[in-house]
């Protein structure tokens, strides 16, 4: 866990609705159905779910990695780093909204009236108790910003920007939309803003080329590094990732370093592009124990040295344990719970999370039987009435069948605490609870962005 708390309060990732669709043949695969949450800078979020839970698809979501049959059908993905932020502002020009200059530009009443009289609804705008709402009221109350315009896409729709903003700057804020980014934007994103780690190391190694000369390679490409500074560079990396005998090494190929190396050797390429956001999607599942623990170590050393973000994608909650310093539980596609690592692990609230707990064999010491939960995840392949975790749910009740649950606040100190159940609100009695699920979930579906821009 990182000890460089100050910065920990300021979000460098918000995924927002996300929901990643695969159209196969056979089926409608909805891989990531919704999620939400938050990864703020220096932190560790891990993301743990058994297989088929959407936790490598929501990763290549946010490295604009996911091909045809694939798509992203809604939702936003905003990366906060301004460094990053700058620099793609000043590639792609076109698609970068400055909010600040539309501020100057146009009057916001006028912009707002437009769209009402276009057939918005004014508490689409601003809110349900805006309702009816003209359009100067709701500008003055502040309940409609140009910021806001640009957000719901619709500062498009008036045609004031281009179609998809894909860098926002609002003065010294702004953000990159993942979700808008055009090929080449993803490309230079993924070269230094965020990087990504995977399982396999030798699916990011080239076996035909040394170790040195594959680092050298993404230094050139992200920093212009050549030549002796490239050599000086790599070595230095592959030191930092502590592969002993780093200036002999850099000249050895993959297959003549052992997996843990290998991994190491990854690492090592992916902080040569300077990343802000490291996503590792199960890097050590494939190493035995004891060097499995070492790479932990070793990430964690680095993102105290850097101020790293980093999140981390497991089944395993023992390595959870270990690094993340929020967990996110997923289940077919679905954000289940989420919680501090800590809360997480003292007060798990989601049946699902239960079970996963006990599934952990060191938990279960002197004797106790190892339990784990019987069935698999379902294939999401239909937009869900019910709970997806029911079928297996050692809690579940005739309502788990007709009704979605949504995510509530189910925390008990002032640490964020979500849980999508029906048996919460705890304090609710049991038909209360289901009645708040209900409508909730109807409230999700009816302000979904998306249709709003659709019927237009
Ligand atoms: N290219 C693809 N085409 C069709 N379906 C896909 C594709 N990639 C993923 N899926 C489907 O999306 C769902 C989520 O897969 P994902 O790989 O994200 O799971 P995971 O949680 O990472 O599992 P694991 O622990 O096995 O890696 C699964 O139902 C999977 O079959
Ligand atoms: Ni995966």
């Amino acid at each position: 866990m990182s000890l460089q708390q100050s910065r920990m309060d300021e979000p460098i990732l918000e995924v927002e609705n996300l929901q990643t669709t695969f159209f196969t043949d056979k089926e409608t695969i909805r891989a990531v159905d919704d999620i939400s949450y938050t990864i703020h800078r220096g932190e560790t979020v891990g993301i743990v779910g058994e297989s088929g839970s959407g936790k490598s698809v929501t990763a290549r979501s946010i490295m604009g990695l996911v091909d045809s049959p694939g798509r992203i059908m809604g939702g936003s993905i905003k990366f906060r780093e301004p460094t990053t932020v700058d620099r793609l502002a000043r590639l792609f020009p076109k698609r970068t909204a400055e909010i600040d200059e539309l501020r100057e530009e146009h009057d916001l009443v006028d912009l707002v009236d437009r769209l009402l009289s276009s057939g918005h609804r004014a508490s689409e705008l601003g809110g349900d108790q805006y309702a009816g709402a003209d359009a100067e009221t709701l500008v003055r109350e502040g309940r409609v910003d140009m910021a806001d315009l640009v957000e719901g896409g619709y500062a498009a729709e008036l045609g004031i920007v281009r179609e998809k903003t894909f860098v926002v700057r609002d003065g010294a804020e702004g953000y990159v939309e993942i979700t808008n980014a055009p090929k080449e934007g993803l490309r230079k994103l993924r070269g230094s803003g965020i990087a990504m780690i995977f399982q396999d190391p030798l699916t990011s190694l080239n076996p035909v080329y040394t170790v040195g000369n594959q680092i050298k390679e993404a230094l050139r490409l992200h920093r212009g590094l050549t030549g002796k500074a490239a050599t000086e560079e790599a070595v230095r990396l592959l030191e930092a990732v502590s592969i002993p005998d780093a200036r002999r090494r850099v000249d050895e190929y993959p297959h003549q370093f052992s997996g843990g190396m290998r991994q190491r050797a990854v690492i090592a390429m992916a902080l040569a592009c300077e990343p802000e956001l490291l996503i590792c999607d199960e890097p050590t599942t494939a190493l035995d124990v004891t060097i499995q623990a070492q790479i932990l170590e070793l990430l964690d050393e680095i993102q105290a040295e850097r101020d790293l973000s980093i999140m981390f994608i497991t089944h395993d909650m023992g390595v959870i344990a270990e690094i993340a310093d929020r967990v996110n539980v997923m289940y077919a596609g679905e954000l289940v719970e989420s919680a501090p690592s800590r809360v997480l692990f003292d007060e798990p609230k989601h049946p699902y999370t239960q079970g996963l707990l006990e599934s952990i064999p060191s938990r279960n010491v002197g004797g106790e039987r190892l339990r784990t939960i019987e069935g698999e995840v379902p294939t999401p392949n239909e937009q869900p009435t019910y709970c997806r975790f029911a079928p297996r749910c050692p809690e579940a009740f005739d309502a788990c069948d007709a009704v979605h649950p949504v995510s509530v606040d189910v925390s008990t100190s002032e640490a964020e605490h979500t849980a999508a159940c029906l048996l919460y609100p705890e304090d609710m009695a049991r038909e209360d609870a289901v009645a708040y699920h209900q409508s909730r979930g109807a409230t999700t579906a009816r302000a979904d962005p998306d249709e709003v821009s659709d019927d237009e």
